[in-house]
């Protein structure tokens, strides 16, 4: 044991000062170079957000970058300075030149915050694994995307479909109840429990029962809510996501609080996917085909050339169990909600639904459920729906990407080789560039009745699902379940928001950005009791 007569008596005031006095003058010109002396100096952006990380980082945590952004692009312009080392750019060529194919630019360690342990290189080496989303060696990304591109397609899904009757079933039966005792929900809260619903019936073959028991009721969508926001809000800290999964937070969690922070850093044990996974592996190949991602993950390759494993398809299946609940679910209360508000437009809606329907009854006699291939081919729908997601999309942080080695020009900058260059949805979904002067203005019909120049442009520029070869894999799965949810649930019901109508709903950025206190009441049509 140490002695303890050993150690100095009183500490050197004189000592401390000088080692305080020395660092804080190295911070200062730390500073100092990032203002006057940085190759990004010329670029405009907040003074604060020059000097530190921590400016950006405070105002992810404060929950409202999708506001943030789009103010900070129309103060400074198409290239804002966002931290010492990142320029955000909201710009109509981005994807060409920064999120294209062949520019060099690839995702940057900054997603490592979703990787196991941070994305830490010698932990990972000590268990390694490999997950698309944060994957940053091209080649590695490309071999995972390629394994299960097939399971993704629209084509895929729609022979799924059909394993997914029982949560629309639960859906209408929940609603029509709502609809006779004329109780209010909220519904961007309602929609998080049918997406959910959703995701785990298309990834491990059932669905939860979340929308049956109308409650989160294992807490499961609180946990990932959770991990997200820890996770998403501590990309640009040293450390990373390791500040929130580990072990003391974990112990902190249990004996001090109510343990739901360690619960969220393992979320997926919620569902009991492992057991799901070992289960269907004693089944062995359904005799009917592939009836759910998890049927088809079974014959995915390992990039390895080794036989896949349990653990490769656990990481697969986070893919629709993390990042497809909210995000669609967003979508949903995004695409409804100003819908709610335009009673002209929301009839219109349903006017073109109505010719659907009676199709289908013609072809196919009395239906319940309008399918996504019924509904699919509906302009005004689709005009809707894109719009929706377009004004409010799902996932609003910045989609970092590291410049070419050799620079790259942008929005009259030349910004450098190495420098993090990254775009937030919700600003450039918004560009007057692309979407014309009334780009702020939720209106469907600039889907309908541009020219085709133009409708090509804003095709090109949407950027509610990303671009390029990192684009989002899960969108048709999003698309096939957004089209037919709002499509039956606007043929059936007439939906009114309870709240007041200026401020009717809040939305709070944690990665996606969340609708919070949208009040709707249902009430069932006539032209349905009818049929
Ligand atoms: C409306 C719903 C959705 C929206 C708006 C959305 C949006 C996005 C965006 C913007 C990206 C690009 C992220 C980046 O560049 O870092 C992305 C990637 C991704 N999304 Fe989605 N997403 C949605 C639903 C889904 C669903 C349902 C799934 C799974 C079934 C999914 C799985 C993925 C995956 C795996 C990636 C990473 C792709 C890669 O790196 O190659 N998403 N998503």
């Amino acid at each position: 044991m140490a002695n303890l007569s050993m150690l100095p008596k009183r500490l050197d005031a004189a000592l401390i000062f000088q080692v305080v006095g020395i660092l804080t003058a190295l911070k200062l010109l730390q500073i100092a170079y990032r203002i006057y002396l940085h190759p990004l100096r010329k670029i405009p952006g907040p003074t604060l957000a020059k000097t530190s990380e921590l400016w950006r980082t405070s105002r992810y945590f404060a929950g409202n970058w999708h506001e943030d952004i789009r103010q900070l692009h129309r103060q400074y312009g198409g290239v804002v300075r966002i931290a010492p080392n990142e320029v955000s750019v909201a710009d109509p060529d981005l994807p060409n030149t920064v999120y294209g194919i062949t520019q060099g630019t690839g995702k940057t360690k900054a997603y490592n915050t979703w990787q196991a342990f941070g994305g830490y290189r010698w932990i990972i080496a000590l268990f390694p694994n490999f997950s698309m989303f944060p994957e940053q060696d091209k080649e590695v990304h490309r071999a995972l995307r390629a394994r299960v591109s097939n399971i993704y397609t629209i084509q895929s899904f729609v022979t799924m479909e059909e394993k997914a009757t029982p949560v629309y079933q639960d859906v209408l039966r929940s609603l029509d109840k709502l609809a006779q005792s004329g109780a209010e929900i909220d519904f961007a809260a309602w929609a998080n429990l049918f997406t959910y619903d959703i995701v785990t019936c298309f990834s491990i073959g059932k669905d939860m029962g979340y929308v049956r028991a109308g409650s989160d009721y294992n807490g499961f969508i609180e946990s990932v809510h959770l991990a997200v926001y820890y996770i998403a809000n501590l990309t640009n800290v040293w450390g990373r996501s390791n500040w929130y999964q580990n072990p003391i937070v974990k112990y902190w969690s249990r004996w001090f609080g109510s343990g739901k922070v360690a619960d969220a850093t393992n979320c997926l044990a919620k569902l009991s996917v492992v057991q799901a996974i070992e289960a269907r592996k004693q089944q062995g190949p359904n005799p009917k085909g592939k009836q759910d991602m998890l049927d088809a993950l079974f014959e995915m390759k390992s990039i390895t050339g080794k036989p896949v494993s349990p653990f490769e398809i656990l990481v697969e299946l986070g893919n629709p169990l993390i990042a497809g609940g909210d995000t669609t679910a967003v979508a949903i209360a995004a695409i409804l909600g100003p819908l709610m508000l335009d009673r002209q437009r929301y009839q219109r809606l349903q006017a073109e639904i109505d010719s659907a329907i009676k199709v289908v009854r013609s072809e196919r006699g009395p239906s319940e459920l309008l399918s996504f291939d019924d509904v699919k081919g509906l302009p005004y729908l689709k005009a809707c729906i894109t719009e929706g997601m377009r004004m409010h999309p799902s996932i609003t942080f910045q989609l970092p990407r590291k410049a070419p080695k050799n620079g790259i020009a942008l929005g009259g900058h030349f910004i450098p080789g190495g420098t993090v260059i990254s775009m937030s949805t919700a600003a450039q979904n918004r560009l007057k560039t692309i979407f014309g002067e009334d780009a702020d203005e939720w209106r469907p019909e600039r889907w309908l009745d541009s020219d085709i120049d133009t409708l090509k442009r804003m095709e090109k520029g949407l950027s509610t699902f990303g671009y390029g070869t990192r684009a989002c894999l899960g969108k048709n799965l999003a698309i096939l379940s957004i089209y037919k949810l709002i499509s039956n649930l606007v043929a059936r019901y007439e939906l009114q928001l309870t709240g007041p109508r200026d401020q009717p709903w809040s939305s709070r950025a944690m990665w996606f950005t969340k609708i919070e206190g949208m009040m709707v009441k249902f009430q069932r049509r006539q032209i349905e009791k009818e049929c």
